[in-house]
């Protein structure tokens, strides 16, 4: 797993072998140490080049091994016996040197890097740190501030940033290992020890207490209950304040704490589970290794409202060029404008030009017509779409896909109303499109492999995390957030007040609270929805209690709060008050907390005390029964998907792995009991009651989370 050979007389290239990323696993550290040992005892060898295979140094530690038995020699000695060698060590970087890869070659007295590779300590990202010695020679190369920088975001740097830095000695567009041979043939015969990175001394920093006080209070306020970025300020002022032997002491310790963690086990899984679902499979038998993608090169997006504006500038950054279509003139100017000025502010962010003459713009559906892939992204309204899409069928060359971005509208009646209905799925990007990470891919029944694989595709070019859903009302994140939001409705008539609610999900790591999060996106938007549900009060029958809708418990606060023409943010008020319309800072409002008052008053309920664990059980426990309900409906091939989608697309915090992989963690028994209790106590809302697979589920002993797709398989083959 380490090859050995002879190069230019006197240099011995070590190069690593373990496909794909070359990834430190228990073999290929046997064979680091194995070839490093006999580069230095060979007489004839008096400088040794360390490179990876297949044009990749080092991904890093084999993350597979985690959470096995380690066997096999271990980092820190392996790296320090490099770091020690009397011989000339130099690593010839190419791809990536991240995590134990760029440790491995910190502990090199040179490094040289071609000028495409990108390194970084991404280890807090998988809820660790650089513990091979990383968080302590890092800051001793480049200093407290750049190290701090990096260890605690784990973002990977560029060649040329990383020799701006210092991190690099040269940066080359040629043969990385050739250069590398060269150069350390130049230093054969001098003495390393200044180039022994555990041996310096940490650069000094004025006012070093202040310093991390500061960056301890941002790393966490940012890390939302995380506690690897906060293990990874103290392991680098361990650095800044302790000798060498000490501050590896301390990284060891730290890294003990954080090793057997659950975050580090959640957040390893999301690692996982972004790539598993990029493997995607449909109950029609497609798959993502057997369907082919279609090449886009002209792609038209239908209306230009926050969305389709969001999706041309993805689309535009792509480089995929784009036809912006709005008939009404108002519109189609403004979007101009703006799509214009997100352009180049993000290209000003990145020193490159603005793909502005990727972008033309039209008020006739016509221009979509030689497009090879259309995205309807029109307001969301069934019967406009309907139109649209007929309209697009007859305008569009035969083979254009037709894409629609709707948040929860039927995928399969579009596609009813076109010429090939195999061409149709649904793309639902995240406001705002050109940020959020997450797209659903919606694949009706007819939808074809192949357009299937296209959106996945183009959503993966675009820097997407593409999850495959099935068709349903809400696909698999709006579907289960519906629940969700009612249960914290529900909550405010029991007595509980929104800052409650906000307060204990925000402790429990979500970015917003519900009512936070409704306010910003607009309370507008559900209302229209549960009117044209014919859930709001004038289309209700007569004599129909006001708490009940469809024989079910129904909560019309937040339609009479639309009454009140509080739409959120937007109009200044809204579950909250805000300075302005527009204004972000939510502000708690008496108003609204003597509306409730009034409104429990009227329906006769009596307001009593909730605690934060019913909070969080009722929100989250719903919302996860819903996600078993996808998953036996088979709307989700699996857990990794519902977790990507919650993690990528509704700030659900990542080191809590997933609504699934969560439910996994607190234990499946633990959550069927609990919704049993809620569900007894309020039986007329179904979406408490325990879903088949959940009981499922814990009647075969609540295997772990990688295992559910098995039993799922089970029980459908037995129906
Ligand atoms: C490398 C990438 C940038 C490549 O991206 P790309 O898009 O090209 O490809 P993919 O991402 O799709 O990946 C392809 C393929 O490769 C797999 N893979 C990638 N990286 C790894 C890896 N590091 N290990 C294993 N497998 C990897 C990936 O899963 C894909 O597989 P598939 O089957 O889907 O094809 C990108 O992949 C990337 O970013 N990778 C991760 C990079 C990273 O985060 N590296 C850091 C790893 S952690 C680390 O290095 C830790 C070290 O600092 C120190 C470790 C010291 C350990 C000491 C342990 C002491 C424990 C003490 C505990 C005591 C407890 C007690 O007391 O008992």
């Amino acid at each position: 797993m380490a090859q050995y050979s002879r190069v230019a007389g006197s240099v011995a290239l070590i190069t690593l072998q373990n496909p794909p990323v070359n990834a430190l696993s228990a073999a290929v550290r046997q064979g680091i140490v194995d070839t490093v040992e006999r580069a230095l005892r060979d007489p004839e060898v008096n400088s040794v080049v360390i490179c990876g295979q297949n044009g990749k140094f080092c991904g890093g530690a084999d993350i597979k091994e985690f959470g096995r038995q380690m066997s096999g020699p271990p980092l820190v000695p392996m790296i320090h016996a490099i770091e020690a060698g009397h011989k000339p060590m130099v690593a010839a970087i190419e791809g990536v040197a991240l995590g134990g890869g760029l440790e491995l070659a910190l502990g090199c007295h040179y490094r040289i890097a071609h000028s495409k590779a990108r390194l970084g300590l991404p280890e807090v990202s998988l809820g660790l740190l650089p513990a091979a010695g990383g968080s302590q020679r890092l800051p001793r190369l480049i200093g407290v501030p750049a190290a701090l920088d990096l260890i605690t975001t784990g973002r990977h740097v560029t060649a040329a940033e990383a020799l701006k830095l210092g991190i690099v000695d040269q940066v080359t567009d040629h043969n990385t290992v050739d250069v590398a041979v060269k150069f350390v043939q130049s230093v054969a015969g001098q003495s390393m020890d200044s180039r022994r990175l555990s041996t310096r001394p940490c650069p000094s920093l004025p006012n070093l207490d202040a310093v991390f006080e500061g960056v301890m209070q941002r790393v966490r306020q940012s890390a939302r209950g995380a506690i690897a970025p906060v293990a990874c300020v103290q392991a680098v002022r361990a650095a800044a304040t302790l000798p060498y032997p000490q501050g590896m002491e301390r990284e060891k310790e730290l890294m003990g704490t954080l090793f057997t963690s659950g975050q580090a086990r959640a957040l390893q899984y999301c690692f996982f589970a972004q790539r598993a679902v990029g493997k995607w499979s449909l109950p029609s038998g497609a798959r993502w290794d057997t369907s082919k993608a279609m090449p886009i090169s002209k792609a038209a997006v239908i209306g230009l409202g926050t969305m389709g504006r969001g999706i041309t500038v993805a689309l535009a950054q792509t480089g995929v060029s784009v036809v912006a279509v709005d008939t009404q003139e108002r519109q189609l100017a403004e979007a101009k404008q703006a799509v214009s000025g997100m352009l180049e502010r993000m290209a000003q962010k990145r020193g490159s030009a603005p793909p502005l003459g990727l972008v033309h713009y039209s008020n006739n559906l016509q221009a979509a017509a030689d497009a090879d892939l259309v995205i309807e992204a029109v307001f969301e309204d069934m019967a406009l779409k309907e139109s649209v899409f007929q309209q697009l069928s007859a305008i569009c060359k035969p083979g254009t896909f037709l894409c629609t971005n709707t948040s929860g509208l039927d995928v399969d009646r579009l596609a009813s109303h076109t010429r090939r209905p195999e061409l149709v799925v649904g793309m639902h990007f995240f406001a705002p499109a050109h940020v959020m990470k997450l797209l659903e891919v919606v694949c009706g029944p007819r939808s074809s492999p192949e357009a299937v694989a296209t959106a996945m595709q183009l959503g993966k070019k675009m820097g997407k995390v593409s999850v495959a859903v099935g068709n349903c009302p809400g696909f698999v994140g709006n579907r289960m957030l519906k629940p969700y939001v009612e249960q914290a409705n529900f909550l405010l008539e029991e007595g509980a007040t929104p800052e409650l609610v906000d307060q204990v999900l925000e402790d429990f790591g979500f970015a917003m609270g519900v009512f936070r999060m409704s306010d910003l996106s607009g309370l507008d938007v559900g209302w229209r929805i549960r009117k044209a549900d014919k859930l709001t009060d004038p289309s209700v029958p007569a004599g129909q209690p006001v708490r009940v809708r469809q024989g079910r418990r129904y909560s019309p606060l937040a339609d009479l709060i639309c009454e009140q023409g509080r739409f959120g943010q937007k109009t200044g008020q809204g579950w909250y008050h805000y300075d302005k319309p527009g204004g972000r800072v939510a502000r708690s409002d008496p108003w609204l907390h003597s509306f409730l008052e009034e409104y429990r008053a009227r329906h006769g309920l009596v307001a009593r005390h909730i605690d934060h664990q019913e909070v969080l059980e009722r929100c989250l426990y719903v919302l996860i029964n819903e996600g078993f309900r996808i998953l036996d409906d088979g709307i989700a091939a699996g857990p990794e998907d519902i977790d990507a989608i919650y993690v990528f697309g509704y700030g659900w915090p990542r080191h809590r792995g997933g609504p699934m992989f969560y439910a996994s963690m607190v234990g499946l028994a633990r959550v069927l009991e609990r919704l049993e209790h809620y569900h007894q106590a309020h039986p007329d809302v179904p979406h408490l009651q325990p879903c088949r697979l959940l009981r499922r589920l814990v009647a075969s002993g609540s295997p772990p989370v990688q295992r559910w797709r098995e039993v799922i398989k089970r029980l459908h083959s037995q129906l």
